[in-house]
C-alpha cells in the first residue's frame, strides 16, 4: 500500500523519531511511504542513510503550506493517511482525499498506559466541516494490553538484540562500532535526559557506589543535549570509579544498539522510553514533562503495569527512584538530603543480588509485552478491515 504519514515536530525528537520508526517498519514490510515532516532537520543524524541513496520505499518530503503547495500541485493522496498526534493536515491534500474509494485516514495518538487508552483506541472520529467533510478519520492509541494498538516493535528486533547480548566480545565489539572503549566488568549506564535531570547527583552516587563495590568501575555514556551539557558544566574534578564518555547523535539502529549494550538505561520520552523496554535491560523513564502535572499520573500508570507482577520490595525502590529521577517525590517523604540522598534507591538496587532481580524482573516484563502483538502489524489489520 502506499502511505501518507504526517508529521509536525512540536519538540525535542519523539514526534519524528515515532514517524520516521514507523515509515521504516512499514517499508521493511513491503510498503511506500511519504513522509511529510515540518522540520526534517533531525533526519540528518537519526536517518542518515537518506543522505545518500535513501531508504528504499521511502520518501521524506518537506511539508509544504497551503499558501505555497508543492510545485505541481498536492500528490494524489496514497490508500493510508497518518495524521500523526493530531497534526492537522493541509486542506489542499485533504481536498484529494474526497474521492469515491477515500484513503483510510488515521489519527496515531500519544503513548499512555492509562485506561482512557482502551476506551478511545479505535474510536472514529467523523469529520463534519472543511474540506475532509464527509470523511471518516480513526483513531489509533499505541499501548501496553491487547486492547490497544500495541507498541512499533520491528520484525526481527528482539532476535536481533539476543545476538547482540549474547557475550561480552559481541557487546565490546558493538561498543567499539559507537566508539565507545568498554573493559569488561565495567559496568555501562546510558543516559538520554531533559534539562533538569538530576545527573550531578547520578554521578556522585554511581562514583560512591562503583568505588565501594570494590572495583567495577561504571562507565555512563552521555547522549547530545542535557546529558552532555551537564558534564560541560561540571567543574568538578574526576570522580573515581566513574568514566564519563560523550556520544554524538546516533542513527536509530545505533541507538539501539546502544541500549542493548549496556546495563542501565536512562531514557526520555515515548520513543526511546519504548527501546529500552525492548532491550529488556533494567532502565529508569523520564517522562516529558507538561505544565498542568499531568504527566506524574502517566508515569504512575505506566509503573503499575510495567512492575505488576515484580516482588513488592523491588517495585517499591524502582518507583522511589523513578519518581525521585523525575523531581516527582511523594509529598511528606521527608526527603531533605539533598539530591544524592533522593537518590538513594540506586544503592539498593544496585547490590548484587537486587540487580540481578531488577535485570530479571526487566527482562520477564519485556517478554510479556512482547506477546502482544505490534503496532504495525496492529495497524495492517486495521486499515484493510472494513471500515
Ligand atoms: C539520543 C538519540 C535519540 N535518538 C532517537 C530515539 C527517538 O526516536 C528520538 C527521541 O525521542 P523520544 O525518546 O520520544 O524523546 P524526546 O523527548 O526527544 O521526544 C518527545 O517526547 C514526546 C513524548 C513528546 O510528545 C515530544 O514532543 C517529544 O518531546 O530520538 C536517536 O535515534 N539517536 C540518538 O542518539
Amino acid at each position: 500500500m502506499r502511505w501518507d504519514i504526517f508529521c509536525k515536530v512540536i519538540d525535542n525528537h519523539g514526534d519524528l523519531g515515532v514517524c520516521w520508526r514507523l515509515s521504516r517498519d512499514l517499508a521493511s514490510r513491503g510498503h511506500q511511504v511519504r513522509l511529510w515532516v515540518d522540520d526534517p532537520s533531525a533526519l540528518a543524524w537519526m536517518a542518515p542513510e537518506l543522505g545518500g541513496p535513501g531508504h528504499p520505499g521511502i520518501e521524506a518530503v518537506q511539508w509544504p503550506t497551503d499558501e505555497q503547495p508543492p510545485a505541481g500541485g498536492w500528490p494524489s493522496p496514497g490508500e493510508v493517511v497518518v495524521e500523526a498526534f493530531g497534526c492537522e493536515l493541509p486542506a489542499g491534500f485533504v481536498a484529494g482525499m474526497q474521492r469515491s474509494n477515500p484513503p483510510r485516514w488515521i489519527n496515531l495518538e500519544y503513548l499512555s498506559a492509562e485506561s482512557y487508552v482502551e476506551r478511545s483506541h479505535g474510536l472514529l472520529s467523523p469529520v463534519f466541516s472543511g474540506p475532509g467533510a464527509g470523511l471518516r478519520k480513526h483513531f489509533f492509541y499505541p499501548g501496553f494490553t491487547a486492547r490497544t494498538g500495541g507498541l512499533l516493535r520491528e520484525p526481527g528486533l528482539l532476535n536481533a538484540r539476543d545476538l547482540a547480548q549474547a557475550d561480552d566480545a559481541t557487546r565490546a565489539q558493538r561498543l567499539a562500532a559507537l566508539g565507545v572503549p568498554w573493559q569488561p566488568g565495567q559496568r555501562v549506564v546510558s543516559v538520554f535526559c531533559y534539562p533538569g535531570a538530576p545527573v550531578q547527583a547520578l554521578f556522585t552516587q554511581l562514583a560512591r557506589l562503583s568505588t565501594q563495590t570494590g572495583g567495577a568501575d561504571t562507565l555512563v555514556l552521555l547522549t547530545p543535549g542535557a546529558a552532555t551539557a551537564a558534564v560541560n558544566a561540571a567543574s568538578q574534578p574526576p570522580l573515581p570509579g566513574l568514566h564519563l564518555h560523550a556520544l554524538p547523535y546516533l542513527a536509530q539502529p545505533a541507538f539501539d544498539t546502544l541500549l542493548w549494550a549496556c546495563d542501565l538505561n536512562i531514557v526520555r520520552g515515548e520513543d526511546s522510553a519504548v527501546r529500552a523496554l525492548w532491550a529488556g535491560r533494567p532502565h529508569i523513564w523520564q517522562i516529558y514533562p507538561q505544565d498542568d502535572g499531568v504527566h506524574a499520573g502517566k508515569l504512575d500508570a505506566f509503573m503499575a503495569r510495567w512492575m505488576a507482577h515484580w516482588p513488592p520490595d523491588l517495585a517499591h525502590t524502582t518507583r522511589a527512584l523513578w519518581h525521585a529521577w523525575n523531581g516527582l517525590l511523594p509529598a511528606g517523604s521527608g526527603s531533605d538530603g539533598g539530591l544524592d540522598a533522593e537518590l538513594a534507591p540506586l544503592a539498593t538496587l544496585w547490590g548484587p543480588a537486587t540487580w540481578a532481580q531488577w535485570a530479571a524482573a526487566s527482562r520477564e516484563s519485556c517478554d510479556e509485552l512482547a506477546r502482544q502483538p505490534d503496532l504495525v502489524t496492529q495497524l495492517l489489520q486495521f486499515v484493510t478491515a472494513p471500515g
